[in-house]
C-alpha cells in the first residue's frame, strides 16, 4: 500500500476501534473518520426495542456514513489525506443481516449497494477480536447509558457476524491487507508496548 493509505479498524461493539483508530490516526498523522454516536436520535430506542426501532437506525447509519466517507473519498485520489476511519462500510451490511429481514431487509440491501458500491475501499482493515467477555466488560466499564442492559445473546451473535463478514472481505477483496489483532490479550491502551506491535504491523504494509 504505497499510495493513498486508508485504514478502517473494525471489530465487534466495545473492541476499541475508536481508541485504536485515534491512537494510529495520532501516531501515523493521518485523517481521523468517526462515526457519530451521541448525537445519533435513535440508538436508545433502537436498544429498548429493537424490531420496531431497527431500520430506522440502520438508515441513519448508513446516510451518515455515506456523507461522511463520500465527501472525503470522492475527491480525486491524488488530493487525499491519508486516513483512518473506525468502521468500514461494510458494517453497515453485518448489523442490518442481523436486525432486519424481509422487505425491509431487501429495501435496505438495494439502498446499501447503491450507495456505496462506488466507495473507494480501505485498502487495510485492522480487525480486532475480542471474545464476549472481554467485550461485555469493556462496553460495562464505558458506562453509556444506552448499552446499560444490553442484551448478551444479541452481541454473541454479532461477534459470528463479524467473523463472517471479515472472511467474505478477505474473499471478496483479495487486495486488501487484513490485520487481526488478540483484543483480549493486546492492551493498547494501558501497555505502549501492545500498540508499538501494531503500529510495526501496520507499518510492514505503508
Ligand atoms: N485493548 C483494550 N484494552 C483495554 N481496554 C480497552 C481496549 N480497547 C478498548 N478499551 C476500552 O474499552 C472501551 C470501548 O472502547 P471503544 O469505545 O474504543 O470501542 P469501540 O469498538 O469503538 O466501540 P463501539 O463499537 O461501541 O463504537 C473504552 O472504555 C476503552 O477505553
Ligand atoms: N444496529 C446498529 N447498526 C449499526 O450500523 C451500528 N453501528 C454502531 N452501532 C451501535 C453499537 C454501539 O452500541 C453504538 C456505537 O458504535 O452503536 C450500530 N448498531
Amino acid at each position: 500500500m504505497k499510495q493513498n493509505p486508508y485504514i478502517a479498524v473494525e471489530g465487534a461493539i466495545g473492541a476499541g476501534k475508536t481508541t485504536l483508530s485515534t491512537m494510529l490516526a495520532q501516531r501515523f498523522d493521518f485523517r481521523l473518520m468517526k462515526e457519530i454516536v451521541e448525537e445519533n436520535p435513535f440508538l436508545d430506542k433502537f436498544y429498548q426495542n429493537i424490531e420496531e426501532w431497527a431500520f430506522q437506525l440502520e438508515m441513519f447509519f448508513l446516510c451518515n456514513r455515506y456523507k461522511q466517507l463520500g465527501d472525503i473519498l470522492l475527491t480525486p485520489a491524488g488530493s487525499r489525506q491519508p486516513i483512518v476511519s473506525d468502521y468500514h462500510i461494510y458494517k453497515n451490511m453485518i448489523f442490518a443481516e442481523r436486525t432486519l429481514s424481509g422487505v425491509q431487509l431487501d429495501k435496505y440491501r438495494q439502498i446499501y449497494h447503491l450507495l456505496t458500491d462506488d466507495l473507494p475501499k480501505p485498502n487495510l482493515i485492522v480487525y480486532i477480536k475480542a471474545d464476549l467477555d472481554t467485550l461485555l466488560h469493556r462496553i460495562q466499564k464505558r458506562g453509556r447509558g444506552f448499552e446499560q442492559n444490553f442484551d448478551a445473546g444479541y452481541l454473541s451473535q454479532l461477534v459470528e457476524d463479524y467473523e463472517t463478514a471479515i472472511s467474505h472481505i478477505r474473499a471478496q477483496e483479495p487486495d486488501t491487507v487484513i490485520i487481526t489483532i488478540d483484543g483480549n490479550k493486546l492492551d493498547f491502551v494501558e501497555r505502549p508496548e501492545d500498540f508499538e506491535q501494531i503500529v510495526a504491523k501496520i507499518k510492514e504494509h505503508l
